[in-house]
């Protein structure tokens, strides 16, 4: 049971205001012995801002100006009694504040534990509480919506749908199954059987947005690789729209790889510039091409350029094991006559050509970005709803545990159709965070930063 205060500083160190946030039953019991305004804390009118100051017991002033909010349980984040004190930022008068609120009983809270609490006590479905994890570690404007939407609760409503019209089943079938005589009062099996197709139909769709679901909350690595010179850092750049990357006529500029966060239509990507690969080079070179070697395998997608404008050197290819996941980029295609735009003989008749001096040639560069990262050509739809992965292997299982459930329906096999539906609604009530052991909360929770 939750039966402790815990304190924790909201905000991040530095800004200029920070808020520290306490919940639980002593909140404001905690609070009231550091803050002192107009009235006492208990007395203040719920969810209203009030100016005070934060002080020790023995009167010495840590904030002088200090705003408090109380918002009773349980119409609050936590659903217990919250206290927010909002001071003066810098890190030392918010570190002395929480000292003291620490030394007046409030216990210092564990990374996403407010949040935790918000799950324990009703106030969020575990899906929720994902969401809100989701919110803070976005990537991109897609990735937002759809965690906003999750936050909602769309996603924790339509698994629920599903889970309570399988406990309807099950319920049935334990009645066919407890009391054999009552023929009369049973639906009939087509229509379980419908009904059970629906729910698998739809539980099966959630599933399978897992592959955009990944996408938009942990984004892909795009590793930009080539020989020397070919304008892997001028790519960088033009598709970053600012001087990232050092670029130079002389080969081998780029040495250590250059790793820079960035969005591609929607897509969050981890954008990777490396040191250009061929033949030789000094040992810091070759260190560099290590390096680029290593991205590029575990890349979830490569960028491999090539100067359009030289002749084609397919020697320079190096063998790395990346079927599927090679997007070659034909760069400075601006030095090409217009009779070759075609392109070099023996260059791969795919290549996106594009001038990264220019900046030209990039929608077709994401064009082909986007068809090798979503599943249907135009990726998820803005209202989409995309599954989590931890959602994903459960939904899997749910899928496969309800063909069990048809199958022995079927078959007339009640008594193995049973087991099949309560593993489906176990693994649905885990996803909604039903049942769901402390561990995997723990690793849930884990991820959120302190004061969440
Ligand atoms: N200062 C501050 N900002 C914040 C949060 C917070 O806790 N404190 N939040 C989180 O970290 C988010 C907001 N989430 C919240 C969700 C519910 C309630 C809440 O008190 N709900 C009550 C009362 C609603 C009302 O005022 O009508 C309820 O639902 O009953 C508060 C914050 C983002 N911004
Ligand atoms: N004309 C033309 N020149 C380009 C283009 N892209 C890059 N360059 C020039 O090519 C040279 C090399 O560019 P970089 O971006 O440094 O090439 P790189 O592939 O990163 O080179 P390394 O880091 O040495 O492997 C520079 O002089 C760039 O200005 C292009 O599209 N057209
Ligand atoms: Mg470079």
């Amino acid at each position: 049971m939750t039966s402790d205060t815990i304190c924790a500083i909201a905000t991040a160190i530095g800004g200029a205001v920070s808020i520290i946030r306490l919940s639980g039953p002593a909140a404001i019991a905690v609070a009231e012995r550091v803050w002192h305004g107009r009235a006492a804390l208990p007395a203040l009118p719920a969810r209203q801002l009030t100016l005070g100051s934060l002080r020790r017991p023995d009167g010495g002033v840590i904030d002088p100006q200090c705003l408090a909010v109380v918002m009773p349980g349980p119409h609050s984040y936590t659903g217990e009694d919250v206290v927010e004190l909002h001071c003066h930022g810098g890190a030392l008068c918010t570190r002395l504040a929480l000292e003291e609120l620490l030394r007046q009983g409030a216990r210092h809270a564990d990374p996403g534990e407010f949040t935790r609490r918000a799950f324990v006590n009703g106030r969020l479905d575990l899906t929720q509480a994902e969401a809100v994890a989701d919110i803070i570690s976005a990537g991109s404007e897609s990735a937002l919506r759809l965690a906003g939407r999750q936050l909602e609760g769309v996603l924790g409503r339509r698994i629920n749908h599903s889970y309570e019209s399988l406990t309807d089943i099950l319920a049935e079938i334990e009645s066919r199954l407890d009391f054999p005589e009552e023929e009369l009062d049973w639906q009939s099996t087509s229509s379980l059987l419908a009904a059970l197709q629906a729910a698998q139909d739809d539980l099966r769709a959630l599933a399978a947005s897992r592959h955009d679901g990944e996408i938009l909350r942990g984004g892909i690595s795009l590793v930009i690789a080539g020989p020397p010179n070919v304008g892997k850092s001028s790519l960088l750049n033009v598709i970053l729209g600012r001087d990232r990357a050092i670029v130079a006529e002389i080969p081998g500029t780029t040495r250590d790889t250059i790793e820079v966060p960035s969005t591609i239509r929607g897509i969050p990507i981890h954008l990777v510039d490396t040191a250009g690969i061929r033949a030789g080079g000094d040992s810091i070179e070759r260190a560099g091409m290590a390096r680029a070697e290593n991205n590029a395998l575990s890349a979830d997608l490569i960028l491999w350029v090539y100067d359009a404008s030289q002749p084609y050197a397919p020697q320079r290819w190096p063998e790395w094991p990346v079927a599927g996941k090679l997007i070659v980029v034909a760069n400075k295609c601006d030095k090409v006559p217009a009779a070759e735009q075609g392109g070099r003989a023996g260059a791969p008749a795919d290549a996106v050509r594009v001038s990264a001096l220019f900046g030209t040639g990039l929608p077709a560069l994401y064009d082909a970005i986007e068809r090798a990262v979503w599943q249907q050509p135009q990726g998820p739809a803005d209202n989409a709803l995309a599954v989590a992965a931890r959602h994903g292997a459960h939904l899997e299982r749910a899928v496969a545990a309800l063909d069990d459930a048809r199958q022995a329906i079927g078959s007339d096999l009640w008594e193995l159709a049973a087991p099949a539906l309560r593993s489906a609604i176990f693994d649905l009530g885990k996803i909604l965070g039903r049942s769901v052991d402390p561990d995997v909360l723990d690793t849930i929770f884990a991820r959120f930063c302190i004061g969440k």
